[in-house]
Order: C-alpha cells, then structure tokens, then sequence
C-alpha cells in the first residue's frame, strides 16, 4: 500500500460528512445510508460528547457504520481512537492538537490516510511535516457539535495559509452549510466537512445532496 495521491485527497475531501450517535437524530446508520445517498465523498466515525457509545458498543456502531462505507466505496476514517482505527483497518484517522502526537499516529498507521487540525499557520506547517495527508481548518463559523471548539475565524484562515504557501488537501470545518459552502471553497479549500448539517437534518439525504451542489458550483466558477 502507498500513500494516498493528493490530488485523489483532494477530490475525497469534497464533502466529508463527520458523525456518531450523539449527533443523528435517527439511527446512525440510516443517516449515513442516506448521507451517501446524497453524494458524500468522505465518512468521519466521531462518537465523542455526553452521552457518547464506549467500548464494546462503540466498536460495534463503528463496525455497522465502516460496513455500509465499504458497501458503497466511501472511505472511513476514525476519529482520535488510532487503536479502533487499526482494530478495524479503516482507512484513515483524524487527530487533533489535543490527541496523540501526528508523527507517532504516522509511525503507528503506516501508509493510511491521516488527517490533522490546524488552526493556524505554524499549526499547518507541523501537520505538513509530520506527514499528514490533509488538514482539517476550523471552525469556520460558530459550531455547536464541539462542546471545545476554540474562536471562528472565518473564510480568512484559508486564503491566509494558502497565501503562505500550505498547499496540501484542506478541508474547511466548522458551522459549514450548503449556504456558506460556496466561500469556503472560493478561499481555497478543497472540500467542506460538517455534522450537523446533514445529522440533524430532517433528510440527510436532500442535505447531502445540497451540500454537494454548492461544492461542485463554487469549484466550476473558480
Ligand atoms: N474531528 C475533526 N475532523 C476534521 C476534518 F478535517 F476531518 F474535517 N477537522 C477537525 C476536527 C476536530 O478535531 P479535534 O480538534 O481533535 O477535535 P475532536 O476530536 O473533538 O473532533
Ligand atoms: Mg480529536
């Protein structure tokens, strides 16, 4: 197995939908069924937050989730838990500054795919060089599925680390809907990554699908 090309990040990272069972007000995996049905590119298991599945059930959800990902070609990636994510063989994990440190997680996970959050430029240059595939900016805008999430800063954080040079696959997170998605690109990212925007919507689906519009149109207009 090699590392993943950027340019096949790239296109993955289009429309990354992050979600476990805190977030989804029906059964995870008929949100993610339709959120794929809809066109997302990208699967983030998260099961984290009060009242968060542990353990043996965790496991399980995460195993029925990577299930219908694998059905369907849509990569999974695991959130903070590298021992899950290779107890599974996902494909990837997402750490954050607050996780395990990203050259260990690279030493641990091989060649799979390994997304890292930054939050500002030097932050950026560490994931680069820890030998991250893509790097996850935010927030955005306001969020309320982190009960942590640190400042918003706007489309601005993007166009900064693309002006200094941080041209690895970028996705933008925080407050992202298919109504802001369009300026998020427009600043350089690569793709949009959201919660609640598709968990909690009535359709998942119709929510997918409209996120996916907005990406695909901003990029046309680049
Ligand atoms: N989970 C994430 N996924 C992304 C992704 F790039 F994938 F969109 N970007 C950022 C985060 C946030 O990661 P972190 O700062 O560790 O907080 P938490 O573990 O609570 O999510
Ligand atoms: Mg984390």
């Amino acid at each position: 197995m090699t590392r993943i090309a950027s340019d096949t990040m790239r296109e993955q990272l289009k429309v990354y939908f992050i979600m476990g069972s805190v977030n989804c007000a029906k059964p995870p995996a008929e949100v993610l069924a339709e959120a794929i049905a809809g066109g997302i590119t990208l699967f983030q298991f998260r099961e984290k937050g009060s009242g968060a599945l542990v353990g043996e059930q965790k496991y399980e959800l995460a195993k029925q989730l990577q299930h219908i990902c694998r059905e369907h070609g849509i990569p999974f990636i695991v959130n903070d838990d590298v021992e899950l994510a290779l107890a599974l063989d996902a494909d990837g994990v997402h750490i954050g500054q607050e996780d395990e440190d990203a050259r260990i997680v690279r030493a641990k996970i091989g060649d799979k795919i390994l997304g890292v959050s930054a939050h500002n430029l030097e932050e950026a240059r560490a994931a680069m060089d820890a030998g991250a595939d893509y790097i996850g900016v935010g927030p955005i805008y306001p969020t309320k599925s982190k009960e942590d999430a640190k400042k918003a800063q706007g489309p601005e954080i993007i166009r900064l680390l693309r002006r200094h040079g941080i041209a690895i696959p970028l996705v933008a997170i925080g407050g992202v809907t298919a109504d802001n998605a369009g300026e998020v690109i427009a600043a350089g990212a690569d793709g949009v990554s959201v919660i609640s925007a598709i968990a909690s919507a009535s359709s998942p689906e119709t929510a997918a699908r409209q996120l996916v519009r907005a990406v695909q149109s901003s990029k046309k207009g680049a």
